[in-house]
């Protein structure tokens, strides 16, 4: 008798175990197989083709391998024209000949619109406002350690408000206050090369240098790192980005995060106290007159929230995410951008000369002004020209909260979009035969280089959404350049090997060695 209601009993959680496991069979099959499936049908309806995938993957593992093949081979290619994007997209680049400049491809089970067509980009982007645009859901988890709800993620009404607050703090008037941060960071660097050349060693890993003097920059010029817990904010975020460098390979494949579990839980731990301390930094300028005086882009934003305004006001935790912003949105970006024109220009001296011609002309003696930085028209030139090729921030993402219709295709709600920014930048068909080729002078006379189409220029983005920190940008640019180039000379050095790569930005995979020698 026992026995038999033992055996029952046995039975009656085999049961529910089996039914656990069946039901979870079906939710997992459903969710990873016939949802795409009926996603990829829905979308070859609407017009869209791509490369097959192959769920749950996608298509990540063709992605992967190609890139392998292309890294391999760019060991030994020659950089004479920086025709870069076969390298650093190979399966772009090779998807694009089969289907063209626009497709879909996917990243595990989500799809994404591959754009790299101009006019399709201006049709799409005139048919839908800033503020509804969404982000791509997918990557939120992943970059939330990063920027939170700041402004680079939210969407919607929080959008408009975050973007009213946050614009003004970045007009040239306000960033007047941050060139001397900028020029003494510079500066300490400028010291840590002239003893290491003194100590007989000319060659620089400029990559290495400037994104550590730029990362000081931004975050003396985000939040201050006048007192300790500015320091140790600076010391983790940097910490975070190296640890969130390699997380993001398995984006839209079910439990990607576990192939990265120690990494994603890492993040999140040094997340968490970053924002702590951040949080116990804003309280203490709330609770003091300190914000009247900083004039850090915090102390900017703080001064804004005074005003009795409900759309211009900001609460706390949110004041944290935008610091975590400017850092991460702002950092890496800036010094990519400084550190492939050292490149550039160690590549054609002619234009290193006529820059430094143009310094002694327009500075000279006198001391550095943000009014004289605007001469430096030549530099101007070659930054945007050194945006075209190596553009910092390689692609831009949106997606679709509602249908999308253009011409006779429908971009279906919930459809991620990716736009190939590299591809635009290196299109013959927009920018002529020498698209490859450094010619900061297309930018004379015309601030879109020559290029035959609005949208085929975009190193910021586009649209009510283009980046809010450009103008730092600039005059970061301007200052760094103005001091190194006023006070080295710069070389290949024959260690250097050119293997751009996309690690979220475009950077060099082996860093930039330089052979620098003072003037
Ligand atoms: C060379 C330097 C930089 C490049 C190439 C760059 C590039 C970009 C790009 C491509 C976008 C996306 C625009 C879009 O979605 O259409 C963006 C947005 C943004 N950038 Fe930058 N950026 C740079 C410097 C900075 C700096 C210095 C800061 C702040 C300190 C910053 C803060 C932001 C923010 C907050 C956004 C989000 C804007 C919004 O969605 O309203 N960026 N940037």
């Amino acid at each position: 008798m026992v026995f038999l209601v033992l055996s029952e009993s046995v039975v009656t959680i085999m049961s529910i175990i089996f039914a656990i496991c069946l039901w979870l069979l079906i939710t997992l099959t459903y969710l990873w197989y016939v949802l795409p499936k009926q996603k990829l049908e829905h979308l070859k309806r609407c017009g869209f083709e791509g490369p097959i995938p192959c769920f749950p993957f996608g298509n990540i593992k063709e992605m992967n391998m190609k890139l392998k093949s292309s890294l391999s081979s760019s060991f030994s290619s020659s950089f004479e024209s920086h025709d870069i994007h076969s390298t650093v997209s190979p399966y772009y680049s090779s998807w694009q000949k089969s289907h063209g400049k626009i497709f879909v491809y996917w990243l595990g089970t989500e799809p994404f619109l591959y754009i790299a067509d101009a006019e399709f980009l201006k049709k799409i982007s005139t048919k839908v406002l800033a503020k509804t645009w969404g982000k791509p859901s997918v990557f939120r988890n992943d970059r939330d350690p990063m920027f939170g709800k700041g402004l680079v993620m939210i969407e919607g009404n929080d959008w408009i408000r975050h973007r009213h607050v946050i614009a003004p703090a970045f007009s040239p008037l306000n960033l007047k206050a941050m060139a001397n941060t900028i020029v003494e960071s510079t500066r300490k660097m400028i010291d840590r090369w002239d003893s290491q050349i003194n100590g007989g060693n000319h060659e620089i890993d400029v990559e290495r240098e400037i994104i550590t003097t730029a990362g000081e920059i931004i975050a003396r010029a985000s939040f201050g790192m006048g007192d300790e817990h500015g320091k140790q904010v600076f010391e983790k975020l940097r910490t975070l980005q190296m640890s969130l460098f390699k997380t993001n390979r398995y984006v839209g494949v079910p439990f990607g995060k576990f192939f990265t579990l120690k990494k994603t839980l890492e993040a999140k731990k040094l997340g968490e106290e970053i924002d702590k301390l951040l949080f116990s930094i804003i309280t203490t300028r709330m609770n003091s007159h300190e914000t009247q005086t900083q004039q850090d882009l915090l102390g900017l934003l703080l001064q804004e929230n005074h005003q009795v305004d409900e759309c211009k006001t900001l609460t706390i935790q949110e004041f944290v995410d935008e610091c975590k912003t400017f850092f991460f949105g702002g950092y890496e970006t800036t010094a990519l951008s400084i550190t492939w024109t050292l490149l550039l220009l160690a590549m054609h001296q002619d234009w290193q000369n006529q820059l430094r011609d143009e310094i002694k002309e327009v500075v000279g003696n006198n001391m550095l002004d943000i009014n004289l930085l605007a001469g430096l028209k030549k530099m101007k030139w070659v930054m945007n020209e050194a945006l075209r090729l190596y553009p910092p921030s390689p692609n831009v993402q949106r997606q679709a909260r509602e249908d999308i219709g253009v011409d006779n295709l429908i971009v279906p709600k919930g459809t991620n979009i990716w736009i190939d920014v590299v591809a635009l930048h290196h299109d013959m068909a927009l920018w002529g035969d020498d698209a490859n080729k450094f010619r900061p002078e297309r930018f004379m006379n015309d601030v879109n280089g020559g290029c035959n189409h609005m949208m085929g220029y975009l190193p910021f983005g586009f649209g009510g959404r283009t980046c809010v920190g450009r103008n730092l940008t600039f005059l970061e640019y301007k200052v760094v350049l103005t001091l190194l180039l006023s006070r080295f000379s710069f070389k290949l050095s024959p260690c250097y090997h050119h293997s751009p790569t996309i690690m979220l930005s475009l950077r060099p995979s082996y860093g930039i060695p330089l052979i620098v020698q003072p003037l």
